[in-house]
């Protein structure tokens, strides 16, 4: 339960990668108190400075705020906390910012997929935790820029039932020119619907480790189509039919010839990173009612043998 120190409108962004630095900065220049929760061994980095290399919403910050987990306690409190990080480091995430979260901070995590809420709600109250999700292509270069692609961005968020801060102060809080906020009615329909997209555009590119447009020029147009449909009834079985025009517009975007879209979890295999497999493919088909595999799982087990020549190495 939060005490009752005033917290502001600080915001704590929990992890500067690709997504947190993008977020973060975009608030950082619309003159919000943004922190960067970050590791030891990326403070020197980040604290030098944050580009966001982007058509719709260049930022630059000169002196990025850092703090490390072990300097929280010390933290005057924050409003809010955006939790950026992959799926892989989440539990260290979340006890992390417990003490964060004690003093009165809401959580809006952006990670992929569904089951980061149930790690955050167990370090943290259900109360204190919204549900959120975001559209954005972005990266970290190998020299720190974040370069984001494609469309502007978008950030959805939405409670999943009593929350701790009122939804009109975290919209207004999170409202500036480099992003569009969006605050939803039914978060958990946002969130599957996001998942089902990610998870056929992942599990399509990562099966044969190429962008949708080069999936697309290889004849592979029904591999990411038929990800999708396997995705989408996953959903369906779990309460969440999609939408027509939802489906529809995923369709477009997995099958779309020359589309450069590397989704993030192409991006960390190409790189020799971790990847977020099983968050994003493995909890999906785990929840499958029938225990028909299919392609999702074919591009789950690729990505395991993966992950075990990756971890023997
Ligand atoms: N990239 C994209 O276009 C999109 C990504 N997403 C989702 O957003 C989430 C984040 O992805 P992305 O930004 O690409 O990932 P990145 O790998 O670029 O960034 C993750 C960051 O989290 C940091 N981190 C990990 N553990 C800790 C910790 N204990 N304390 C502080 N920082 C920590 C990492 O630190 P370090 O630098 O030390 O490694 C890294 O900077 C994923 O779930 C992804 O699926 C959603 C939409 C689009
Ligand atoms: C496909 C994309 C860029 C859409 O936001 C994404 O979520 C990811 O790469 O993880």
């Amino acid at each position: 339960m939060p005490d009752s120190e005033e917290n502001g409108d600080r915001i704590l962004v929990a992890g500067a990668g690709a997504i947190g630095s993008f977020f973060g900065a975009q608030l950082a220049a619309a003159g919000r108190d943004v922190t960067f929760l970050v590791r030891p061994a990326r403070r020197a980095a980040v604290a030098r400075g944050l580009t966001v290399d982007s058509a719709q919403a260049p930022a630059q910050l000169a002196h990025p705020r850092t703090v490390t987990a072990a300097e929280l306690a010390s933290e005057r409190p924050f409003a809010l906390v955006l939790v950026a990080c992959k799926a892989f480091d989440l539990d260290a995430v979340a006890r992390e910012i417990e003490p964060v979260v004690r003093r009165g901070a809401l959580v809006l995590p952006l990670l992929n997929g569904l089951r980061q809420l149930d790690v955050l709600d167990a370090h943290c109250g259900a109360d204190a935790v919204a549900g959120g999700t975001c559209f954005l292509s972005v990266r970290r270069d190998d020299d720190g820029t974040i370069v984001h692609r494609g469309g502007a961005a978008r950030l959805t968020f939405g409670a999943r039932g009593p929350l701790r801060v009122p939804a009109d102060a975290v919209e207004a809080l999170l409202t500036c020119p480099g992003f569009t906020v969006h605050r939803s009615a039914d978060i958990a329909a946002e969130m599957w619907a996001k998942w089902v997209f990610i998870a056929a555009a992942a599990g399509a590119t990562g099966l044969v480790g190429g962008s949708v447009g080069e999936l697309v020029a290889a004849g592979g147009s029904w591999l990411a189509e038929e990800c999708l449909a396997e995705a989408a009834a996953i959903a369906a079985a779990q309460g969440f039919p999609q939408r027509e025009e939802a489906l529809a517009s995923a369709r477009r975007t997995v099958t779309e010839p020359g589309s450069e879209l590397v989704p993030s979890l192409l991006q960390d295999l190409r790189a020799g990173r971790r990847t977020e497999a099983e968050h994003l493919l493995g909890d999906l088909v785990a929840r499958r009612p029938d225990p028909s595999p299919g392609l999702l799982d074919a591009a789950l087990v690729r990505l395991r043998v993966y992950e075990t020549a990756r971890s023997t190495s």
